[in-house]
């Protein structure tokens, strides 16, 4: 009788799919193995156990429960279990006790179950093969990452994400104007780096008033569960890091700031990439910097990759904007001064640029200014020079930004005025003139029957029923008050938001407002409420005060105009005659004209004209002088930034050339229908029931008498899935599934992952051969295990090599395809199956050694073709960013070098191909 010691692996000879057995308990008669993967038990009589020992030897592949990829050297073995002597992919030797196996891990041995006579449904192998085709079909492609999240395809942020994601450890700015999508591009990029391997711990910091929508936003749209921490989840792991606990971390800027046990232990949280929502919090001046600043510094110098995204990269000044892109590359910008000056000097280049991308003759000092830039100008034409040019130019590398004017397609902006009378209570107000913009703060509650706005706000309201409408004002303490006025003189009742209230009450309150049926009319919002929220669905927007920042109104303004908004926006602006409140709106709107749309100089102008601004906001007299002085200014910068560098920092944010392919291929995948055809294959195989729902949607259940007890990420009761991306858009309650959703990812890897389908035995009725005839179909899997930051799949993906051998050991694959061998397959008749087997064990044995043979000389051009490839890309990668370096101080010198260790990484593991028979079908023909 065979040994059983707790603690030994065995596996099921009769259920793969159980995954691998540990040995729990023996009594003399019974073995009882639990199965970790499957979450089952099973006890056994010893004596008969259909269980095989599973004992690994010299040079086999394993995985240890971290997911780490093992090769096998040598084996130990004490008290009856096995320590196995490995070494990880580059090559340290360490030790696996085989008890911290994988507990997925398949040892499906498809030329042992043959020969031992274990069949399967060729139903399964024909899932194996297009598995491993649309695995082949996405590794290193493209659009990976790009096809599944539930979004339209707006060109702009594919491109970003492509781009982005592309590169080795990306650090970059995406500054994209307000609402135009900064926070689908960073899931975009980071789902492409999560599915490719390139990333595993992601940080996401936002301020507090954002963490929920960032949270719903990465779960509904990307399919990404973050964890959200906060200062209870932190505190309850005094003794772990408790950021440890989880890959995908999301929480607050100002947790991570101020909280002393959340910074330490956020710092250590050895994250791959971490993402920063409204960077601009980050304040940075040469003499100070902000608790935020500090804790993100201190972060960044340990994270490979960082996204920054800001919609008013220079809000507060250029300091502050020079602070930003140097978290992303110390080394480069380290001195302030120097930046300024390099800064200014980019404007001739970007007229130079302009005057190519406008077809415009270029002048005598314009071509010697070429000459300098490019040297061998003369043999490129426009084309290439612009893309030179886009290379070189200052930020561009690391800058993203995005704006109204070269997107396109954004509804208008309508401006309604209100001029109201100054009411008795505000009268000789005297201090700071910034603190008469409001004036309601400075004088007790009369002021709700007495300001003029409120009986205009409450006629407005009323007016406009039952259109939705957004209050923004500048503090809480305004909210409280008009809310109670509201309903205490109209009976109106708004919902509320405002930096003094949980989370969790905001984000009802925000739920209130958008819900279509029952919602509220109003929601009264403070500053926080202006920043980063999606209120596109109302098409009103009320400004009771104007911030004194530019960048401020924008963001007003962008809770509304951004993708999705589809009517023009209504911004109402009550304000008093003959307070400072009317010279701010008199120089937004005449001299900034801000509120016909996005300012792109604003900041800069109002950084100039700042003094002159307050003094007029003191002496109104002074209103007219300030409104042309920004008006003249305005223009001018507007200008020089729409002919200046702008355009190439545009071009280079947005290139139709680049996303068209991208959104093209993503739509024939859309139209297509092989992900549905696989899905439903996979649900009727597994046992899944499906049924048509209402709009092409489809409802899925678990069956009666399904395969294993869940099928992946169906609840037991049920889903409705649509295929079809428009209707995901419109319907959130339906999952879209792709090929990228995880229900098709963990079915495949549930798959791949079993022994289901490794072989097989069918009859095949055909005149094509004579009867009796052999036929072995054999499908071989190569990969390439390599560490997933080096991204092998991009030059050698997993490999299917499917080979049709008869018995003189021709392969027939090339004419006759895997669907023309469907015939009467023998998992009803196990007798006769494994009586066809037994016949032929010894032709059978020769033809899998030729099988194996024929798939390694394939394997050796595969890893030929693939190094090739990579040599040229990276090569030419390495050489372009060397040459770049030269001129453009924006490209990193560790990205150099770290490009360069990863051909050399790649150059070794791609001769190390490893090469699996995935499953068997033997055919006889009759
Ligand atoms: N590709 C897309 N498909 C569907 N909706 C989108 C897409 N891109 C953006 N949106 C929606 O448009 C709105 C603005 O996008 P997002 O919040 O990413 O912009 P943002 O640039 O981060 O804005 P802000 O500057 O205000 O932070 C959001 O409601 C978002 O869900």
């Amino acid at each position: 009788m065979r040994d059983f010691v707790p603690g030994q692996r065995w596996l099921s000879e009769t259920q793969g799919e159980l995954g691998l057995g540990i040995v729990i308990s023996t009594d003399g008669r019974c073995v009882r193995l639990a199965f970790p993967a499957t979450d089952e038990t099973r006890l056994y009589a010893m004596r008969e156990a259909p269980l095989v020992r599973v004992e690994l030897g010299p040079g086999e592949r394993v995985r240890d429960q971290k997911g780490r990829e093992l090769r096998v050297t040598d084996t130990r073995v004490e008290g009856g279990l096995i320590t196995y002597l490995c070494e990880d992919l580059d090559g340290r030797p360490c030790e696996l006790p085989e008890a911290l196996l994988d507990d997925r891990m398949r040892f499906n041995r498809p030329q042992q179950r043959l020969l031992a006579g274990r069949i399967d449904s060729d139903k399964w192998l024909t899932l194996r093969l297009r598995t491993w085709s649309q695995r082949m079909a996405e590794s290193g492609s493209p659009i990976q990452g790009l096809l599944g999240p539930r979004v339209a395809l707006i060109p702009h942020q594919l491109q970003i994400a492509a781009e982005v994601a592309g590169r080795d450890a990306p650090r970059v700015l995406l500054a994209d104007e307000v609402g135009l999508g900064k926070t689908i591009e960073a899931g975009l990029i980071l789902h492409r780096m999560l599915l490719t391997g390139a990333a595993r711990r992601v940080l996401i910091v936002t301020p507090e008033p954002l963490l929920h929508q960032w949270l719903v936003e990465m779960r509904r749209r990307f399919n990404l569960r973050f964890a959200l921490f906060d200062r209870e989840r932190v505190e309850s792991m005094p003794d772990a890091n408790p950021f440890l606990d989880d890959q995908q971390v999301l929480c607050s800027l100002d947790l991570i700031a101020s909280h002393a046990r959340a910074r330490e232990t956020v710092i250590e949280g050895d994250w791959d990439l971490l993402v920063v929502d409204e960077a601009h919090h980050l304040t940075w001046s040469e003499s100070e910097s902000s608790p935020g600043y500090a804790v993100v510094a201190e972060l960044a110098a340990r994270t490979p990759g960082m996204l920054l995204l800001t919609a008013t990269p220079e809000q507060l000044g250029r300091a502050g904007h020079f602070g930003r892109l140097r978290l992303l590359d110390p080394a480069r910008f380290h001195d302030y001064a120097a930046f300024v000056a390099e800064e200014d000097g980019y404007a001739p280049v970007a007229e130079l640029a302009a005057r190519l991308l406008d077809g415009e003759p270029l002048s005598e000092p314009d071509r010697a200014l070429l000459g300098s830039l490019i040297e061998d100008a003369d043999r490129l034409d426009g084309e290439e020079i612009i893309e030179r040019l886009v290379d070189r130019h200052g930020t561009g590398r690391v800058l993203f930004r995005n704006t109204r004017a070269a997107i396109h397609g954004f509804p208008g902006r309508e401006l309604h005025a209100y001029p109201l009378p100054l009411p008795e209570c505000y009268r000789d107000l005297g201090g700071d003139v910034r603190m008469r913009l409001t004036p309601e703060r400075l004088v007790d509650k009369s002021w709700l029957d007495e300001d003029p706005r409120v009986g205009w706000l409450i006629d407005t309201l009323k007016a406009l029923r039952p259109a939705k409408v957004l209050l923004i004002c500048a503090h809480a303490s305004t909210v409280l008050e008009l809310r109670e006025a509201l309903l205490r003189r109209a009976g109106l009742f708004a919902a509320i938001f405002h930096e003094d209230m949980e989370i969790v009450e905001r984000d009802r309150a925000a739920a209130y407002f958008a819900a279509a049926e029952d919602g509220t009319q109003l929601l009264l919002c403070s500053e926080i409420g202006s920043e980063g929220r999606n209120f596109q669905f109302a098409h009103h927007l009320i400004l009771f005060d104007l911030p004194l920042v530019p960048d401020l109104l924008e963001q007003r303004i962008g809770r509304l105009d951004r993708i999705g908004q589809t009517e023009t926006i209504r911004i109402h602006v009550p304000y008093l005659t003959g307070t400072p409140g009317e010279v701010l709106y008199r120089w937004y709107a005449e001299g900034l004209g801000a509120f016909d749309g996005t300012c792109p100089g604003a900041t800069g102008v109002y950084e100039q004209v700042r003094e002159d601004l307050l003094e007029a906001l003191e002496e109104p007299d002074r209103a007219e002088e300030v409104i042309a002085e920004t008006r003249d200014l305005s223009a001018r910068v507007n200008a020089e930034l729409a002919a200046g560098r702008d355009r190439l920092l545009e071009l280079h944010s947005y290139r139709p050339d680049r996303s068209a392919p991208l959104v093209d291929r993503i739509e024939e995948l859309d139209a297509g229908r092989e992900v549905a055809d696989y899905m439903m294959r996979f649900w009727d195989s597994f046992g899944v029931e499906y049924e048509s729902g209402t709009g092409g949607s489809v409802v899925l259940r678990p069956g009666p008498q399904m395969l294993q007890e869940s099928f992946p990420r169906l609840p037991e009761d049920g889903l409705t899935a649509t295929f079809d991306r428009s209707s995901a858009l419109a319907h959130e309650d339906r999952e879209f599934l792709t090929w990228e959703h995880p229900m098709a990812r963990e079915a495949m890897e549930l798959l791949t992952a079993s022994d289901l389908g490794t072989s097989s035995v069918t009859l095949l009725r055909t005149g094509r051969f004579k009867r009796a005839t052999l036929l072995l179909e054999m499908l071989y899997v190569a990969e390439c295990p390599a560490p997933p930051e080096l991204q092998v799949g991009r030059f050698l993906p997993p490999t299917l090599l499917r080979l049709l051998l008869d018995v003189e050991g021709r392969d027939l694959a090339g004419e006759i395809g895997h669907e023309e061998l469907r015939g009467d397959c023998l998992t009803r008749n196990y007798k006769l199956a494994r009586s066809v087997i037994k016949s032929q064990v010894p032709r059978l044995a020769v033809m899998l050694e030729r099988g194996e043979s024929l798939a390694r000389e394939a394997v050796g051009r595969l890893e030929s073709e693939a190094l090739a490839r990579m040599r040229t890309l990276l090569g030419g990668e390495l050489e372009r960013l060397s040459a770049l370096a030269k001129v453009n101080p924006n490209v990193r010198a560790d990205e150099i070098e770290r490009l360069s260790a990863r051909r050399d990484r790649l150059e070794t593991y791609l001769t190390k191909t490893h090469l699996r028979l995935d499953g068997v079908r033997v055919i006889v023909t009759t």
